[in-house]
């Protein structure tokens, strides 16, 4: 798939109602963003709810970290290929021979392959809640270890939080993706993310996507909203 990374805002669709989500995205052009399905629309409206997004010329980053043994994570991601999905995911905590096994699964679909990348620490938490998992790390160290293994594995890239970009892009390169939530635009409520950055300073620090989901989805004017949002990181 392609890494064509002009449009950089990848909307999370986070709703428990298919009509809700389709009007919103009926709204908005594939020319301006990128479409996240994740566990809970997926777990409501399934592969049919994805296609259609597909359909309506949308890129899909199919948001479901995937954790499991080796066989059963290729096997999955898979399937998220024949969806024709432009981005999947995984968790990096999964292990090196389970992300290994899944960049491998993809090969045979050549240049239609999703780009593969892990989730690395969740922006959700901090160091007091790493140490509560008996991680005795920062978070970024474990962002840093987690993506070279990652690297290592063959993936594309890494979820991270926009926190850890500069030191991830100095480590790991140019070419490495790094796709990051926890973006609040000034002056909207962080909820339960705890490594944030606005647009612009994720832009800066070396995000190559934006994950936004309530900012926008949430805003009495979401489009312009997005408008915004593509217009400060110009
Ligand atoms: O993989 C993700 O997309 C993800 C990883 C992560 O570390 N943190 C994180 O927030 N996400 C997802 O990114 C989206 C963020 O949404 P908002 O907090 O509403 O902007 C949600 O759909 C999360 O599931």
């Amino acid at each position: 798939m392609s890494f064509e990374n002009s449009k950089k805002v990848l909307i999370a669709l986070d709703y428990d109602d298919q009509e809700t989500a389709l009007a919103f995205v009926k709204q908005l052009s594939p020319d301006t963003c990128r479409l996240k399905v994740g566990k809970e629309m997926f777990t409501y409206f399934g592969p049919e709810f994805v296609k259609e997004l597909i359909e309506l010329g949308f890129d899909v980053f199919l948001d479901l970290k995937f954790h499991d043994i080796p066989n059963t994570v290729a096997k999955a991601v898979t399937a998220a290929a024949k969806m024709g999905v432009w981005m999947v995911n995984v968790h990096a905590s999964g292990g090196y021979e389970m992300m290994h096994k899944a960049k491998l699964a993809l090969e045979e679909f050549g240049d239609r392959a999703p780009i593969l990348i892990a989730v690395t620490v969740l922006t959700s938490m901090d160091e007091p809640e790493l140490k509560r998992l008996g991680i005795n790390k920062s978070p970024q160290e474990q962002v840093i270890y987690l993506a070279k293994l990652a690297k290592e594995a063959g993936l594309d890239g890494v979820v991270c939080s926009a926190q850890e970009a500069n030191v991830l892009k100095a480590e790991l390169g140019e070419h490495f993706k790094l796709v990051t939530p926890g973006i609040r635009p000034e002056g909207s409520e962080a909820g339960d993310q705890k490594r944030i950055m606005t647009p612009k300073q994720a832009i800066e620090a070396g995000s190559d996507y934006l994950v936004v989901g309530r900012p926008i989805t949430k805003a009495a004017n979401p489009v312009k909203v997005l408008q915004d949002v593509n217009e400060s990181i110009k």
